[in-house]
């Protein structure tokens, strides 16, 4: 089964569930895993099922990482906030990282996120 990780900074979580909503007859058909807030966020917002890490400062992106790591995921949305500063950016770039080593879809951004939501449908 196709499974997706979804996750926003705080200044981005509005467009997160915006996406998911334009998306969500097709984001039903999958798996979901979200940090903390975004995946609360996501559930009582939306009507998606998502399995939810810690949150990010806590190690959600690390252990999103570890998902990616084991190549259990097919593509990941990660709207980050480009204009602040993140206590855990070396979490974020870990995440980055490993999405490359292991050539896994990522999207930082709702112009790439909807590329690749279109891309998961094929
Ligand atoms: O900080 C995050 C990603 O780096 C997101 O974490 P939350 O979804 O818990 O806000």
């Amino acid at each position: 089964m196709t499974r997706v990780a979804l996750i926003a900074h705080d200044e981005k979580k509005p467009d997160l569930i915006e996406f998911a909503r334009e998306n969500e007859d097709q984001l039903l058909e999958y798996e979901l895993i979200a940090t903390g807030t975004t995946g609360k966020r996501l559930m009582e917002e939306t009507d998606l099922e998502v399995e939810r890490k810690e949150s990010g400062p806590l190690g959600g992106d690390l252990m999103i990482g570890a998902e990616v790591a084991e190549n259990r995921l097919d593509g990941i949305v990660f709207l980050r906030d480009p204009l602040r500063a993140q206590p855990h950016e070396p979490d974020i770039s870990a995440l980055l990282r490993i999405c490359d080593v292991h050539d896994t879809a990522l999207a930082t951004n709702l112009a790439s996120a909807e590329f690749l939501i279109e891309g998961l449908a094929d």
